[in-house]
């Protein structure tokens, strides 16, 4: 700003001269000081008397006789007695208006500056001039300045402006920003135009009533009236917009409310962010966490969340549910053979059937490969036997993947909390429990848990510590039981049978623990050692008895047994051809193809394969085709009912039938009567095997007299 100048400003500090001196000094002193204009004239204590101006002054002095007139003549005599008096305080603005009203001839001429009444300095014309010019010169200069500086604010504003409407556009987030006290908009960013599809230019200055139904803007009214009502910012989720392809979006909106500095609301500022995509990632993921994203099928993590929950509605309210695991029969075998994409889609189609068992509450999760469990809502036993037997009846239909058709089966394992128990882990285990006994019994179909179940896999698990040691303590044995050629009557070979000298139970029996031993890995080296002690044996017998020896198909899951059968041909001496290998279905029913190539190995050496059990599995006769058997052992149970049995006679024809056109040949099991050996020997059975032509001992020795009779 430009400072005022006042009368103090332009005047000059020169000392008044007394009224008694003389002209002819003054007239020195204005001849020896040529800027000095006036000079006052005043007494000793200040008192101005007049006035001298160097102009006036030298005129009359340079007047002819003006010298020698005045030269000593006090000063008085040439003075302006009248002179123009003006304070010191008064402002230039007020002295020069009131001058050129006043007595504009006196502004031409020197003045007088006075305080307090008293001298204080001369001003002359030409310093108001000056002063006045300054003040102009400077006025003008400050407004070039502010001109300049203006210019400069504007365009930094304007530039300011430009960066700040750059930076609201490319906010990823709507900003939307709204009056007050009308509600009209007043600015909307690009993220906002594109989240609602609209144009900046076509809704500034419209409402929320301008552009959204009713329930839409009512909505968003009482959120501002939050907002305003409250210091902070206001964060709020909304789902009713959508875009332009109607798809609901999620929005996070914060509402601020700038005010002014008296505390009144100017404006709302509405920060949208758009978290659709978020909440659908996040979605992705809980599905993720909790679904098994092969079948949809609820996962281990949600049903151990489910059965917790499940769990203490039932100890606080006394309602039953029920618990079901459930493993499909076969599956393995599928997914082996033609690969996991087929199985894949088997258990798509698994998990469908399943969900069109269930009722709307009940939980259905895949547990992992080919398990399933159920979490069932019961109001009756019968609810959960009914759910169950609907499952194993959806799953009889065959099962078709592209060109395939499959037959598979489901075994079901059930408990029933909270009668069963409380424990997640006791319960499940309990149900696994059930299931292994259907599976046990046969597979396909369904099991509750009885609590002698649980005694029984405590009797597993000591059996599994015992068998750890039997075999270190040599408590195993072989017992050989003889086999009779029907056409000949001669014994043929002896198939090896295990034996358990159990020390504090006694006889084991094989069917209880082999697959224990099986179960617990152990039949690996003990299958070992009963195919080295039978090769050891039948290499020392009298006679080119053939030794038969039962193989497990866990042994197959090593592709070591052709070398591990080398070796005990090798070692024992035995040929080749006096050992038969007796395996059941399911080593074809497990990986096909690679115990295929096992079998065709230890055939390649010579050795005879003989298929056990034949007629128990589902598809004996499709492997009949897949390898060439050289031995087909009919199982004891179609023997039993041998001869008056219609049905048995009639199956144990075709299979000899078959076997003929393959030329296999066939053995029957279990023989006990002469009956049923000659209706054995009708249908065309070549071989016998039974407590009539000798029960399984320890050596052969024994046998051969009743061989011999039988053969008589
Ligand atoms: N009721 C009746 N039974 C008869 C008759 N003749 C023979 N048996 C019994 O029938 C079973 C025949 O053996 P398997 O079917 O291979 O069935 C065998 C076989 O699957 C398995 N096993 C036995 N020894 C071994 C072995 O060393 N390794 C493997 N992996 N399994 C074995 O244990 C099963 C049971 O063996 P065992 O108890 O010795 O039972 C033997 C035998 O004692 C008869 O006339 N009437």
């Amino acid at each position: 700003m430009q400072k005022a100048l006042f009368i103090s400003d332009i005047t000059d500090q020169i000392a008044p001269i007394s009224p008694d001196c003389p002209n002819a000094v003054i007239y020195d002193l204005f001849r020896d000081t040529p800027d000095l204009m006036v000079v006052a004239v005043a007494d000793a204590d200040g008192t101005v008397l007049g006035l001298i101006e160097r102009h006036t002054f030298n005129l009359r002095m340079a007047a002819e006789f003006g010298r020698a007139l005045f030269s000593r003549k006090p000063v008085t005599a040439m003075m302006d007695a009248d002179p123009l008096r003006v304070d010191v305080n008064t402002p230039l603005r007020d002295f020069t208006r009131a001058t050129l009203a006043e007595r504009p001839s006196e502004l031409m001429r020197g003045f007088i500056a006075t305080r307090d009444g008293k001298y204080a300095g001369v001003g002359t014309s030409l310093s108001v001039l000056k002063a006045i010019s300054a003040d102009l010169q400077n006025a003008f200069d400050l407004q070039q300045v502010m001109t300049d500086d203006l210019l400069r604010l504007t365009a930094e504003a304007q530039r300011s402006q430009v960066f700040l409407n750059t930076v609201i556009n490319n906010i990823p987030a709507m900003v939307l920003v709204k009056n007050a006290d009308d509600q009209r908009i007043r600015l909307i960013n690009r993220a906002g135009e594109k989240l609602f599809n609209v144009k900046a230019c076509d809704i500034v200055g419209k409402t929320s009533q301008d552009l959204f139904p009713p329930d839409v803007t009512a909505r968003i009214l009482a959120s501002d009236r939050k907002a305003l009502d409250s210091s902070d910012a206001v964060i709020m989720e909304d789902e009713t917009f959508t875009d332009d392809q109607q798809r609901k979006r999620v929005l996070q909106l914060k509402k601020t409310v700038l005010r002014s500095d008296n505390g009144e609301a100017d404006s709302i500022i509405t920060l949208g962010m758009d978290l659709t995509e978020q909440k659908e990632a996040e979605a992705r993921i809980a599905q993720l966490a909790h679904y098994d994203p092969l079948t949809g099928l609820a996962n281990r993590a949600l049903f151990a969340n489910d059965l917790e929950k499940s769990l203490s509605r039932a100890q606080r309210s006394g309602r039953s549910f029920a618990l079901m695991c459930l493993d499909l029969d076969r599956f393995k075998a599928v997914n082996d053979s033609y690969g996991h994409m087929m199985g894949d889609q088997l258990l798509i189609q698994v998990a469908e059937r399943l969900r069109a068992c269930v009722r709307k509450g009940d939980l259905i999760a895949r547990m992992g490969g080919d398990e399933f469990a159920v979490i069932q809502d019961i109001t009756r036993v019968d609810d959960a036997q009914h759910l169950a037997g609907r499952i194993v009846e959806a799953m009889k239909a065959p099962f078709k993947v592209g060109d395939m058709r499959f037959q598979i089966g489901i075994s079901i394992g059930i408990v029933l909390a909270p009668q069963d128990g409380l424990d997640p882990h006791n319960l499940l285990s309990r149900a696994d429990l059930a299931m292994y006994r259907v599976k046990s019994e046969g597979r396909n179909g369904w099991c509750f848990f009885r609590p002698e179940m649980d005694e029984q896999l405590q009797r597993r698990l000591e059996m599994e510590q015992d068998l750890k040691r039997a075999l270190a303590d040599n408590q195993f044995q072989l017992y050989f039981q003889p086999l009779l050629d029907l056409g000949s009557h001669e014994i043929t070979s002896f198939e090896a049978l295990l034996r358990w000298h159990h020390p504090v139970r006694g006889m084991v029996s094989p069917a209880e623990f082999i697959p224990v031993a099986e179960e617990s890995g152990l039949i690996g080296p003990l299958g070992e050692w009963v195919l080295k002690t039978a090769c050891n044996a039948a290499a020392n017998w009298p006679q080119p008895w053939r030794i038969a020896v039962n193989i497990s198909p866990l042994q197959f899951r090593h592709k070591s047994l052709p070398v591990l059968v080398k070796k005990a041909l090798k070692a024992s001496g035995l040929p080749a051809s006096r050992l038969e290998l007796e395996i059941t279905e399911s080593v074809l029913l497990e990986n096909e193809k690679q115990n295929l190539s096992i079998l065709t190995q230890i055939r390649e050496q010579g050795v005879r394969i003989a298929m056990d059990d034949f007629g128990t599995g589902y598809s004996s006769l499709s492997y009949l085709r897949a390898f060439p058997f050289d031995k087909i052992k009919i199982d004891q149970s179609f023997v039993r009912d041998l001869p008056h049995d219609r049905d048995a006679l009639s199956i144990i024809r075709a299979i000899t039938d078959m076997a003929q056109s393959l030329g296999v040949r066939i053995t029957a099991e279990g023989v006990e009567t002469p009956a049923q050996m000659d209706a054995l020997k009708d249908l065309g059975c070549h071989e016998a095997q039974g407590y009539l032509i000798g029960r399984p001992a320890p050596g052969i020795d024994a046998y051969c007299p009743v061989a011999k009779t039988v053969a008589a």
